[in-house]
């Protein structure tokens, strides 16, 4: 796992003549480390997240995971380190409530082109790990937003990734649950990875290890 992630001049607008962001951003991201996004409104923490995880290009400077400028890589590359590497968390946990728990945590481990059979076992894992073990085989409907948000966060972890983006993860959630899915983001962290919140939250930033503001 190279979980080296760090962004170098970095621009980004939406469209032509749209409002530029990020200001020729440079920035090293640390390994092991829980990093808090911070900032008003609108200058672009969900879209930063969003170019740190491959799935929008720069429009100017780079984005680098470990030696690879991965935002220079040809699209079917840069999908496929995305699969590998990156593990993505959305405000709500949007889960497929019409399919059991454990799917949903396995899905991107199948993106990824790994074996079923593998990835449930990764799941339950994971799951129980997190206090879910007995809900593997629950619908999203059926437990809390916090439990889900926490099912979120075993979905980003499936596939092993060196990089955790979360975008405010605790936004819908009251505070002990927000508390134990910064638990779960601070333990992916101890793990060696890359871990970055997009966050309004005060209570996020002032657990984070390192604060970005934009
Ligand atoms: N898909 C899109 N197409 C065009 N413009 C967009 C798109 N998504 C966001 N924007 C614009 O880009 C800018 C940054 O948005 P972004 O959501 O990244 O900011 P943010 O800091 O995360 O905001 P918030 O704290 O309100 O979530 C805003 O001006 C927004 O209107």
């Amino acid at each position: 796992m190279n979980a080296e992630l760090s962004v170098a001049d970095l621009r980004f607008a939406y469209t032509r003549g749209a409002e530029e962001l990020f200001d020729g951003l440079t920035h090293r991201f640390t390994p092991g480390a829980v990093t808090a996004l911070t900032g008003p409104s609108g200058r672009g923490k969900s879209t930063l997240l969003y170019v740190l995880g491959l799935m929008l290009t720069p429009s100017a400077g780079v984005v680098r995971l470990g030696d690879v400028e991965a935002s220079a890589l040809p699209d079917r590359r840069r999908a496929r380190l995305r699969a590998t590497s990156v593990g993505f968390v959305f405000q709500d946990a949007e889960l497929d409530p019409s399919r059991p728990i454990l799917d949903s945590v396995v899905e991107p481990g199948l993106y990824a082109g790994l074996p079923r059979r593998e990835l449930e076992g990764r799941a339950r894992i994971l799951l129980e790990r997190f206090g879910l073990g007995h809900r593997a085989e629950h619908r999203p409907g059926q437990v809390s937003g916090g439990q889900a948000q926490r099912v979120a966060v075993c979905r980003a972890l499936v596939n092993t990734p060196a990089v955790v983006l979360a975008d405010e993860p605790t936004g819908n959630l009251d505070p002990d649950n927000a508390s134990l899915v910064l638990d779960a983001l601070a333990e992916a962290a101890g793990e060696g990875r890359t871990v970055v919140v997009a966050t309004h939250d005060p209570a996020v930033v002032a657990r984070a290890d390192e604060v970005v503001r934009l």
